[in-house]
Formats: C-alpha cells, structure tokens, sequence
C-alpha cells in the first residue's frame, strides 16, 4: 500500500528496516526465527501472531533496547516512541507534567515542554484535563495520555505494544482513528502489534502474521484500503473478507511447528 501513503508521495523520510533478525535469549528460549521488517515513513505495519511468539522481543530489538542474536538493525530512526499496553502514567504529576516528562528527562527547555504538551494534548483531545491527576481519568484517556506523552516527545518512529488491549472495543476503535490522524498529519514510520485482527486490518498498510515461537513471519498482507479509511469500512462484506483470511492464515501460522 505504499503508493497510497502520504510519505510515500511526499518522497519517504525515515525508514525502519530489520533484516533477518532472530532471537535466544540467554537461558536458551528461541522467542524469534528470522524477520525481516521494512518501514517506510506514513506506513503503518501491523504485526498479530499468537501469545509468547516474540511479537514483543521483534519491537524490543527495533527499538534497540534488546540486541538480535542474529541478523541486523538496518535502519532505525534515531529517535523511536514507544508505546506499551500499560500507560505507565506517575500518579501524583498532573496530566501535564507527565506528557511533559520524556521532555524533561532530555532537558527541554521549559518554556518549549509547556508548548509541545499542549499541543500534543490538544492532539488526542484531552486539552481540558492538562490539571487532572490520571486518577482522575478513564483507562481510555490514559492511554491517550501515554500516546500524548509520547508525541510531545516527536519521535521519527513509532512502536506500540497493545497499546489499546486493555480498552472496550469503541474506545480502541476510537484511539485507532486518532492514531491514523495522527500518521497522517505526521507521517512516520509505525508498527503495532496487536491481538486484534480487525484492528490490524483497519488501520495498517501492511500486516505481518506470525507463527507461535520462535516467530517468524508465516504470511505478508498488503491492506487494500485506501487512505484515509471510514469507520463504515468495517461494516463492508470486503472489510469482514480481509479480516477472515488474515484469521485463516493467523490459525494456520499457529499450527506450524518450526
Ligand atoms: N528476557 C527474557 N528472557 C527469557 N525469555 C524471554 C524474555 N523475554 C521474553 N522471553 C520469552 O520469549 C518468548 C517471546 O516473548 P514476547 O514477549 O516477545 O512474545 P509476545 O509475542 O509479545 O507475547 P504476548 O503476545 O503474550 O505479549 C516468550 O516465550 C517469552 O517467555
């Protein structure tokens, strides 16, 4: 789907790219086979494959906190955002200070933080709760918060771990939407892994299925959707199609022994 992103007819910009990575971890558990991964900027790639398949380990190692045991990083951009299923929100600092702490943490001015936390609320639509505690809000606009946190911060690429499993199915349909926005007024590259086959389907260019552990990518589907999609999509016999054989190929994947 690349013809269809905006990056891709604005020339690009930051490519994500792994090249047959795999991963043991020390004490022996095979998590990843060989992946390769190719993200162009304004694509967003989705990754399902069952529990346990290193869907998690594959993000780790994109965003450089875990090395490959083989294969490379090819490309990475040098500033990722990621997002985890937790909000992982600091209780006692308002709403604000906590969109406003990867910031601190990388000495943004002051005056600059205020600025890009309020734009990056007003972003995913929480400009009024800048004084609120998380206590105070629902696990839907946390997680926006989280998103915001991460936003404010501008990162060249995104990577989100279930970031909505924890939310009712209208408000992830919801954050999808606001996510989509947000790639597109800002194209970078994004992966996603999700549990969810519909979700990966609504919102990517491209959906990678895995197999169970040691994962490794059993199938490549080019989303035929073009952009910006409606909600309505997912009510269509094409939409429900998509969905089934990306199902198909998730429980066939599941089936294979490595
Ligand atoms: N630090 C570690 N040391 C040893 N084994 C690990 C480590 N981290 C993950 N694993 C194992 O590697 C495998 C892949 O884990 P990973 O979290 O990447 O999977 P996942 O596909 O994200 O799972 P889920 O969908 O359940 O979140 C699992 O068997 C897990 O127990």
């Amino acid at each position: 789907m690349t013809e269809r992103t905006p990056a891709a007819e604005s020339g690009g910009g930051p490519r994500l790219e792994l090249a047959g990575v795999s991963k043991v971890y020390d004490d022996g558990t095979a998590a990843l086979a060989e992946v390769t991964l190719g993200v162009g900027g304004g694509e967003l790639v989705s990754v399902v494959g069952p529990s346990g398949c290193g869907k998690s380990t594959l993000l780790r190692i994109a965003a450089g906190l875990e090395a490959p045991t083989s294969g490379t990083v090819r490309h990475a951009p040098e500033r990722i955002g990621y997002v985890f299923q937790d909000p992982a929100l600091l209780p006692w600092r308002t709403v604000r200070a906590n969109v406003e702490l990867l910031m601190e943490l990388r000495g943004t001015p002051r005056a600059e933080r205020r600025e890009r936390a309020g734009r990056a609320l007003e972003l995913v639509g929480l400009a009024e709760f800048a004084r609120h505690r998380p206590g105070a809000l629902s696990g839907g606009m946390r997680m926006r918060v989280s998103l915001a946190r991460t936003l404010a911060d501008d990162p060249d690429a995104l990577l989100l771990d279930e970031p909505f499993g924890a939310l009712d199915e209208i408000t992830r349909a919801g954050l999808g939407d606001e996510l989509a926005a947000l790639l597109a007024a800002r194209p970078r590259p994004a992966v996603l892994v999700t549990h969810s086959v519909a979700e990966a389907a609504f919102l990517s260019s491209t959906v990678l299925v895995m197999s169970a552990r040691p994962g490794r990518v059993v199938a490549r589907v080019e989303i035929p959707f073009p952009f910006p999609r409606e909600r309505s999509l997912r009510a269509t016999p094409e939409f429900a199609e998509v969905v089934a054989d990306l199902t198909g190929r998730l429980y066939r994947g599941m089936a294979e022994v490595a």
